[in-house]
């Protein structure tokens, strides 16, 4: 494959992954010298799921914060889609959690309060992921989590439908509502797979499993579920107030984010604002400036543009590589 689009602009490597219908490959964004993934989608392979990409790359274009994977070019040309993504390189949490076996409290507190931060972000910019799995959090390499695929997720002030569960992933983290086909706010939905998340990270395994699709649906409708004995009582009671059947008894994002289970050890609650502000950083602006000759003036005015094109990448990987310590410098 020629790629040609990304000519000079990315040093294309190998294939890193592949999710339904995206390959991603690992790539080095040539200015900075930053590794980028690059989600390579085919519009004639997509299919129906065209509405998916387009939903994922509008929601990723709002979604800026340290837990959620950064999207920083999108190409689009007749034949193809490219995302141009935040490199994740200790890929999924799921195979994390496989390769433990399960998570000390201590390590799960850690990983749950960024999945908290993450989520309480995405509902207050009034979106809802609607996919939450260890599949879709990924580990960058100071171990930090980074959620991704945003194909379902829902913007309800965008006059989202109530989405029809059977296009979604896996079950096993669907709420009952979901499955039953009622109407339902993604915020609740959310707040359930969560619960799912958190008894996995604790347990290893999943609270409601069955191969028969029919009989998982029951188990879940049900509520009812095993907790092992090396669960806290604390720990029992969070998964609970999570893993309510009627949504309207589910403990909401906000109260989870001073939940004493996640404040233990802390004493301060989880910290949910994005660190990134969209006001610009002035180094950055220097170095674009130098390298393009223009004023910072121009310049600046140029990158808040946001248009996601190659500036916006190389304006976010220049912050990546000062947030790294190292030189603010283009190649
Ligand atoms: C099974 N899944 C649903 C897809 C799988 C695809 C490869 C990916 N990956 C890997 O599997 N590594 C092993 C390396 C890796 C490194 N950095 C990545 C950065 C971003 C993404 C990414 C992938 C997709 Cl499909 C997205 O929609 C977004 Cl927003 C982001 N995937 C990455 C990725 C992990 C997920």
């Amino acid at each position: 494959m020629s790629y040609s689009e990304l000519k000079g602009l990315y040093h294309l490597r190998e294939t890193i992954g592949s999710g339904g219908f995206a390959k991603v490959k690992l790539a080095y964004h040539s200015l900075t010298g930053e590794k980028v993934a690059i989600k390579i989608m085919d519009k004639r392979s997509l299919g129906e799921d065209l509405p998916r990409v387009k939903t994922e790359i509008a929601a990723m274009k709002e979604l800026c914060h340290q837990h959620i994977c950064k999207l920083y070019q999108v190409i689009e040309t007749t034949d193809r889609f490219y995302m141009i993504l935040e490199y994740c390189p200790e890929g999924e949490l799921f195979d994390y959690i496989v390769a433990k076996d399960r998570l000390g409290e201590d390590e799960a507190r850690i990983f749950f309060r960024q999945i908290v931060a993450a989520v309480g972000y995405i509902h207050n910019q009034g979106y809802a992921h609607r996919d939450l799995k260890p599949e879709n959090l990924l580990l960058d390499e100071d171990q930090n989590l980074k959620l991704i695929d945003f194909g379902l997720c829902a913007n309800p002030q965008g006059g989202m439908e109530k989405h029809l569960f059977t296009c979604c992933g896996s079950p096993a983290y669907a709420a009952p509502e979901l499955i039953s086909g009622k109407e339902y706010l993604g915020a609740e939905a959310d707040i359930w797979s969560m619960g799912i998340l958190l008894y996995a990270l604790l347990c290893g395994y999943l609270p409601f499993d069955d191969e028969n699709i029919p009989q998982l649906y029951k188990k879940i409708q049900s509520g009812k579920y095993d907790t092992p004995s090396w669960l806290s009582l604390e720990s029992k009671e969070l998964i609970a107030s999570m893993l309510q059947v009627d949504p309207k008894r589910r403990i909401t994002v906000g109260h989870l984010m001073s939940h004493p289970w996640l404040l233990s050890g802390y004493d301060i609650s989880v910290e949910w604002h994005s660190k990134y502000s969209w006001k610009v950083d002035e180094d950055c602006i220097t170095e674009l400036a130098v390298h393009y000759g223009k004023s910072r003036s121009e310049m600046e005015a140029e990158v808040t543009l946001w248009n996601f094109d190659y500036l916006t990448a190389t304006y976010f990987l220049l912050l990546e590589k000062k947030q790294k310590g190292r030189p603010v410098r283009l190649i």
